[in-house]
């Protein structure tokens, strides 16, 4: 059963809006994602799901995660963005890409925190000219999932990408008006390690995790 603020979580994918899920390790950030996609597709809503890494998907295996450059076509950056539009549209190696931005109606973006500003801008550019609309991501439903204490994005400064943060982003806030924070820890192994991983990822570690 979940908790009250996975319930509010839920709700929020269940009813179409857009929005950032947060919480610490062991918080139920891959439980609540797990049953909202099979909701949706219960439902016949194509919800996907992406990562930043590609061990990160293995835990969605049988859901048939992938990366988000993957699924997106963005390969490790190089590409522009009008460049890469031309190509979606154009070329037969990006059939597929093509397909996942016209055809998903929710999308899942795991481990945000390790998703750059510049990623995260060049998908929903991208989503949003192949399906002709003026909506962010095309106006497909996008859910963030993550916990930006943990790993920040890797720069890459010789394709141009110096690793910000997504919630940087001058549209962030606009796009995603809606942002949970999973505050039960769920997980039972190793409570007082993670209890002592999760104080000091905040900088504020108490006196039993001093000790
Ligand atoms: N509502 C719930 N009821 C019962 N068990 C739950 C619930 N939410 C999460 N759990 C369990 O708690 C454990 C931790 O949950 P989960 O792996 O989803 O956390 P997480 O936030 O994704 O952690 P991490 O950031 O480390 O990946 C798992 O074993 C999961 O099955």
């Amino acid at each position: 059963m979940f908790d009250e603020d996975q319930i509010e979580a839920f709700n929020l994918i269940k009813d179409g809006h857009n929005l950032l899920v947060s919480g610490q390790a062991g918080a139920g950030k891959t439980f609540l994602i797990k049953k909202a996609v099979k909701y949706l597709r219960k439902h016949q809503r194509k919800a996907d799901i992406v990562c930043s890494t590609g061990i990160a998907a293995t835990h969605f295996s049988d859901l048939g995660a992938q990366t988000l450059h993957r699924w997106a076509g963005i390969e490790d950056g190089r590409h522009m963005n009008q460049n890469l539009l031309h190509l979606i549209e154009t070329d037969e190696r990006f059939i597929s890409v093509k397909k996942n931005f016209l055809n998903v109606d929710v999308l899942f973006i795991d481990e945000i925190s390790m998703i750059s500003s510049k990623v995260l801008s060049q998908v929903e550019f991208l989503i949003r000219n192949v399906r002709k609309s003026n909506q962010y991501f095309g106006g497909a439903q996008i859910v963030l999932v993550g916990d930006f204490y943990q790993l920040p994005p890797v720069p890459n400064e010789l394709l141009g990408d110096p690793g910000n943060h997504c919630f940087r982003i001058s549209w962030f806030n606009d796009c995603f008006p809606h942002q949970i924070i999973l505050h039960l820890i769920h997980r039972q192994s190793d409570h007082t390690l993670i209890k002592c991983i999760n104080e000091l990822e905040i900088g504020n570690p108490s006196d039993e995790t001093l000790a």
